[in-house]
């Protein structure tokens, strides 16, 4: 890709219906990520205009002449207007309307499916009309509200990666407000929103390897939480962290130090069995003890009792080889650099 689109640095001040005070970088395919409740939909209708609040830039704008598109959680399609009627909807009166309409739907990949209402369309199709439509007006910033919440699990990833690809094409910039981490792994560029401020904003790897607080790592997809303090440093390599009955291993952070109270943060998919006779390899051994099991998928999530509520994911055929069922205590492992460590907040 990529940005050939302008990067935009959005401003928003608002005190209704809830106060935000937001300033953002949008990048290419920007997501801003945040719980439910948080203000993500507020924050874009009153960039779009359809909230009370001081926005900048296109502020001063009436709604209707601000270059922006909105395309709210559902699509919002005409349901009794064909895909091409819904994409021709925002397109002046004029006798090539039904074309312009068409070569919209071309550009993503839909122009086959012209004639179809709503109803016919799956849920990725119903996507891409609604993003031909909010195209139409040629906008200079896009703004998408949950874009996957309507697609199932299956088709997805698929349609994420359609609709990253789509928005690159038509390069513009794109702010999409989402709960979903895997929304966010495909973007240029994130920022993750709470208590109506941005708490941390950069490249998705940087901030899915280093989340700032224990609310942005639970968001980014972390299961495991423990509290301790620092009780070791050795400069440029490890942190030992200790709490009560057990100690870690992380990866070394400059502002760091001895004494410090931290949160270490741990994801489930980290988290694997220690192999018989191989303790030595095993920088960090927890002892738990198998609480749950639950099925997801090809892989089975297990709740374990530890130094903590923990969860570890294995796939069905480790489980089934290690022959794991409610009861069993295991000894179980993370590597150093799977340990993320938080100042406690
Ligand atoms: N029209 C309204 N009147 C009163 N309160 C509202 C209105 N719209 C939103 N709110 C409140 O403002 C807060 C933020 O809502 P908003 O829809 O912006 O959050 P969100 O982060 O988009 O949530 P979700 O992810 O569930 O869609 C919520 O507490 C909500 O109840």
């Amino acid at each position: 890709m990529k940005p050939s689109a302008p990067a935009l640095h959005i401003h928003c001040q608002m005190q209704q219906p809830l106060a935000l005070d937001i300033s953002l970088q949008v990048q290419g395919f920007t997501v801003l990520l945040g719980v439910s409740g948080v203000g993500k939909s507020s924050l874009l209708k009153a960039v779009a205009g359809l909230l009370p609040a001081q926005v900048n830039p296109y502020g001063d704008l009436a709604v209707e002449q601000r270059p922006i598109a909105y395309l709210p959680q559902g699509y919002a399609l005409f349901p009794h207007l064909r895909a091409w009627e819904n994409v021709a909807f925002p397109l002046s009166r004029s006798a090539h309307r039904h074309m312009d309409a068409l070569a919209l739907l071309q550009r993503v990949g839909l122009e086959n499916l012209a004639n179809r209402f709503p109803s016919e369309l799956s849920g990725g199709q119903k996507q891409r009309v609604a993003l031909a439509r909010a195209l139409a007006r040629k906008p200079q910033l896009l703004l998408l509200d949950e874009p996957t919440s309507a697609l199932d699990m299956a088709t997805r990833d698929e349609v994420l990666d359609e609709l990253v690809r789509e928005v690159h094409v038509f390069g513009i910039p794109v702010l999409a407000v989402s709960h979903d981490p895997h929304l966010a792994m495909l973007a240029d560029h994130m920022a993750i929103l709470r208590d109506g401020r941005i708490v941390q904003e950069g490249a998705p790897a940087e901030v899915f390897a280093r989340p700032r607080h224990v609310a942005s790592a639970r968001l980014l997809g972390f299961r495991n939480f423990l509290s301790g303090q620092i009780v070791g440093s050795e400069h440029n390599s490890r942190l030992q962290v200790a709490g009560s009955g057990w100690q870690m291993q992380a990866g070394w952070q400059a502002a760091l130090s001895v004494g410090m109270p931290v949160q270490l943060a741990m994801r489930a998919e980290d988290i694997y069995l220690q192999e018989d006779g191989a303790a030595h390899c095993c920088p960090n051994p927890l002892s738990v003890q198998v609480k749950a099991c639950r099925k997801e998928g090809l892989s089975m999530r297990l709740y374990l009792e530890g130094p903590a509520s923990l969860e570890m994911l294995l796939s069905r055929q480790q489980a089934e080889d290690a022959q794991i069922t409610v009861g069993n205590f295991l000894k179980v492992c993370v590597q150093p650099r799977h340990v993320q460590v938080m100042t406690a907040e």
